[in-house]
């Protein structure tokens, strides 16, 4: 658990620091609501739990409280404003503009520290919320929501690059899903979906998103150039079709096709629909054409 401490009071930052560190918990400090926001910005540093003072020279807690709020972090961070002011008005001012908590200074430790556990706790339960709303539950990769918005981030930082990139966005499908489902059962099945997960997955490095995007359709979406998605869908439809799948005496052959589309920054003001409707058009192409294959070309010529 991140907590960053913002106070501009350097007696009050080391009370606070060291009941935090007692809490076990891992600590920030920033001076004033400036540097709050850029710790807080930082994707490596995102506190879970802002101690936010209410006094301070630059931006207030108030506001500070507000402008984190209007970051719509991924994570929510728990907020506990800390003020010497004990006016009820100010309690409920901080709780109206987002604070989940409000204590009076002076600080009494074990009350502090037990308040971090809550927000902890907290925070551990809107995690877990969001990670079973973006995980599909039978292979454990993303599911198609997460998908759509882990592209759309990628698209963005595609639009931003300074230096000539691009990405490549896969839709695959296993071949005659159908035919295993009603030759050896639904359960069965599921035992290939979640298998050929597998194997996409190991066959991608693990920053890449690899999503379950519907029954028996996949999406993976990496940094690659033309050349470099050639490799990657050779390595994967190598991956998904090299050897058998084993379920006690079964011994499955399973085969997938791909459709895969190069985006360059030029082509980022396109919709993600577009691009997934292109991949979806080539993959169908390949499935015309017999199966068991791929088919990439760079967005702006199909
Ligand atoms: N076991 C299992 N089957 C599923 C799941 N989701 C979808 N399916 C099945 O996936 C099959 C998809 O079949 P089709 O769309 O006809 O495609 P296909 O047989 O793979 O044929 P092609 O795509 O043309 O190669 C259907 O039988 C669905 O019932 C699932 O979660 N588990």
């Amino acid at each position: 658990m991140h907590v960053l401490i913002v106070d501009d009071n350097e007696i009050d930052i080391i009370t606070t620091s060291s009941f935090v560190q007692k809490a076990e918990m891992n600590l920030f400090v920033a001076d004033s609501a400036t540097k709050a926001l850029e710790i807080i910005s930082n994707r490596e540093t995102t506190p879970e739990i802002i101690v936010v003072d209410w006094m301070m020279p630059d931006v207030n807690g108030l506001e500070l409280c507000q402008k984190i709020r209007a970051l719509n972090l991924a994570v929510t961070p728990y907020i506990i404003m800390v003020t010497s002011n004990s006016l009820g008005q100010i309690e409920q001012k901080a709780l109206d503009v987002g604070a989940d908590d409000f204590i009076e200074k002076p600080i009494h430790g074990a009350v502090f520290i037990a308040r971090l556990r809550v927000g902890a706790r907290i925070v551990e339960m809107q995690k877990k919320l969001l990670s079973l709303a973006h995980t599909d539950e039978l292979t454990g990769l993303l599911n198609r929501r997460a998908a759509i918005k882990a592209c759309k981030a990628h698209i963005v930082r595609l639009s931003r690059a300074d230096m000539p990139l691009s990405h490549c966005l896969i839709i695959s499908d296993i071949d005659f899903f159908k035919s295993i489902n009603d030759t050896y059962g639904h359960q069965i099945g599921d035992r290939v979906l979640v298998d050929v997960a597998k194997r996409m997955r190991n066959s991608i490095r693990p920053f890449e998103t690899a999503a379950r995007f519907g029954g028996e359709e996949f999406l993976i979406y990496c940094e690659a150039t033309e050349e470099e998605a050639e490799l990657i869908l050779s390595r994967m439809l190598k991956a998904i079709s090299s050897s058998p799948y084993i379920y006690n005496d079964l011994s499955l052959n399973v085969t997938m096709s791909f459709g895969g589309v190069v985006i360059s920054k030029h082509d980022t003001q396109h919709n993600i629909n577009d691009f997934i409707k292109k991949a979806d058009n080539l993959l169908y192409e390949v499935k015309n054409n017999g199966r068991n294959n791929y088919k990439v070309v760079p967005f702006s010529s199909v």
